[in-house]
């Protein structure tokens, strides 16, 4: 091992991202279920106003429900996970304080758009979940998640048939879009795709343990505006981050 390896001695950060709706809290539930005899497990989870996404993983039964904290974002889920990862990050710290050392954390953004990636400062590898309900040429839109996330996963892939969607085309245009890079056709009912996903965490945690796994950004959001925060600094398509006057944020593209 090189010497300036750190062996890490805090818990591996797995972000999990995507669209509303994509099966975000059900795939967290199902790791959860596989995972917590063998590893510690902490989860966090974001919602703009509410804790539904912890009530409802709380009400699973799947984890102890102390170690289920909700962080209230109020404001666009990027916010949270990108722009000032403060709250996750005290969440975090929180959840290993509380309960020793764990060896994972999970954290479930709240839903949001295909634009919408963790920062590598708040978590060490991520998922981005499409589903099959969604469409089968979501994944052909692109963007930072579907691109570059550390694992692509194509969920509710027991829907295709009555949606019309060839699964294994989703799958094949995923790797496409990701260079070959992972992509996971899930299901909550087929215990073969559970033990892929489930496999793939097992993985990247090991590797995380080496020291040698480095946080990768998928890339930054696209431009968009704020709602109220004109005339604050704000990154632009060209790299920059700087402030200046916007037109109302109705008229924008984003959140
Ligand atoms: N058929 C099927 N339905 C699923 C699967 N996984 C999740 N669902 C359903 O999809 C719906 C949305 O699931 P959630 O887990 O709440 O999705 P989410 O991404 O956390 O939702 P938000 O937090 O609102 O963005 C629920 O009705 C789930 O029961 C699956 O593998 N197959």
């Amino acid at each position: 091992m090189p010497e300036n390896t750190t062996v890490p001695t805090r818990a591996m950060r797995l972000g999990v991202a995507g669209p509303v709706g994509t099966g975000k809290s059900s795939l967290i539930a199902t790791l959860c279920q596989a995972l917590s005899g063998e590893l510690r497990l902490g989860v966090i989870t974001n919602d703009i106003y509410t804790d539904e996404d912890a009530r409802f993983l709380k009400s699973a039964g799947v984890l102890d429900p102390e170690r289920i904290r909700p962080v209230e974002t109020g404001a666009c889920p990027h916010t949270a996970i990108r722009d000032d990862v403060t709250a996750n990050l005290l969440a975090a710290e929180d959840l290993e304080a509380d309960f020793g050392s764990l060896d994972l954390v999970i954290i479930e953004s709240g839903g949001d758009n295909l634009t919408a990636t963790f920062s590598p400062a708040l978590v060490d590898a991520q998922l981005f979940v499409l589903d099959v309900a969604g469409g089968g040429d979501v994944v052909r839109k692109g963007g930072p998640g579907i691109a570059r996330a550390d694992l692509l996963v194509i969920n509710k892939t027991d829907l295709g048939e009555h949606v019309g969607v060839d699964v294994e085309r989703m799958a094949r245009e995923g790797r496409a879009a990701r260079a070959g890079g992972p992509v996971v056709a899930l299901s909550r009912h087929d215990t073969a795709s559970i033990r892929m996903l489930t496999g793939w965490v097992r993985e990247t945690l090991a590797h995380y343990r080496t020291g040698h796994h480095t946080p990768v950004d998928p890339g930054p959001m696209a431009p968009h505006i704020h709602a109220g925060r004109t005339g604050q600094p704000h990154p632009h398509a060209d790299g920059t981050t700087h402030a200046h006057d916007h037109a109302p944020a109705e008229a924008g593209q984003g959140t």
